[in-house]
């Protein structure tokens, strides 16, 4: 087994592996008459990765942004439980007060109704679908943005490298190279991320969630537009950010047998209802999931057909229109 020495913890929990760290119970979500969410339950074990697959519109983005924030279901609560005195609790300072209870040595937080920067105080942090990354910024420049959180002086200040936004940004620098060493990404350190291939900036993505030190890494589809290569890369990468930094990760992806390999659970959701749970195995011989997945495979050989009926008319049509002229 893989044993690497780091000085700093990046994971942000510190609960007993195995115990509920995240808690989505019977929410819902509209958009005027389309129901985006319904009746989700889902629960998320201390140390998984938790996948979350489902055909295109399943309602996967639509979940992954309640629990970031950016969505506010209409009925359910979503919540979080950190340890007292774990990274995420102390990140939370005085912005935890309004949804908090405080049970035994666990300290629950109520995410439902919070906006999207007090949840990542908390320590749940996330990457999203598209690359939101500062392209004319080098790969450092933007893993030391991800430290944010955790700045006691403003990032400006810190970039200006003046008194103790000096020593503060050395410190953050530190728990910084780790990810860089962890992620391998030592050879891009000082390049702008626009000038890289598309697939480090999905990794350097993933390495800013990670300078967070989150307790909880939600991950909105991290292999999306990869070839099988980048993709089998990206998985691996994101095996040894669980193994090796012991981050619990919800992972939303499109494509079933990326998943299957690497996670601990999976939750199967189609039209925005939950139609499956359990390990990978047991998702993987569910009749619900065979069929959500062969329906939208047919529908997508259905798609392909008429858009190739469509091609044939058209060449046909210039090849009697070239005949005539
Ligand atoms: N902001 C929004 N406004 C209106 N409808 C929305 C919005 N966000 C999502 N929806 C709708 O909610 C449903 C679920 O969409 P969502 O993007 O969550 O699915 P998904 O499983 O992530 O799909 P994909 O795999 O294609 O990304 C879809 O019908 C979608 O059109």
């Amino acid at each position: 087994m893989l044993t690497r020495a780091y000085q700093h913890s990046l994971r942000g929990s510190h609960l007993p592996a195995g115990q509920p760290l995240l808690e989505v119970d019977n929410i819902s979500l509209r958009f005027g008459g389309v129901k985006a969410l319904r009746d989700i339950s889902i629960t998320v074990s201390e140390g998984d990765i938790h996948a979350i697959i489902g055909p295109n519109g399943a309602g996967k983005s639509s979940l992954l942004n309640c629990i970031s924030g950016l969505y506010h279901p209409q009925e359910g609560e979503i919540r979080l439980h950190t340890a007292a005195g774990s990274g995420a609790t102390e990140a939370v300072g005085a912005h935890r007060a309004d949804a908090e209870r405080a049970d035994g040595p666990v300290r629950t937080h109520t995410l439902t109704k919070l906006p999207p920067y007090k949840i990542a105080r908390l320590g749940v942090a996330r990457s999203f679908q598209n690359i939101e990354l500062f392209s004319a910024m080098t790969v450092l420049e933007n893993l030391m943005l991800g430290r944010h959180i955790h700045m006691k002086k403003g990032v400006l200040s810190s970039m200006l490298w003046v008194g103790p936004a000096r020593r503060q940004e050395i410190e953050h620098r530190q728990l910084v190279e780790e990810v860089i060493d962890l992620l391998q990404l030592q050879a891009v350190r000082n390049t702008h991320v626009g000038a890289l291939a598309y697939g480090v900036q999905k990794r350097v993505e993933l390495g800013r969630a990670l300078c967070l030190q989150p307790a909880l890494l939600l991950l909105d589809e991290p292999m999306a537009g990869m070839n099988a290569e980048e993709k089998e890369d990206m998985a691996r990468y994101i095996l040894d950010v669980h193994e090796l930094a012991h981050v619990s990760v919800v992972l939303i992806e499109h494509d079933m047998n990326v998943v299957m390999d690497i996670s601990d659970q999976v939750s199967v959701l189609d039209f925005g209802a939950k139609i499956a749970d359990g390990t990978p195995d047991e998702v993987k011989a569910d009749p619900a999931v065979i069929e959500a997945y062969l329906g939208a495979e047919d529908e997508d050989a259905e798609v392909q057909e008429a858009v190739a009926l469509m091609e044939e008319q058209v060449a046909q049509d210039a090849a009697e229109e070239e005949n005539r002229g």
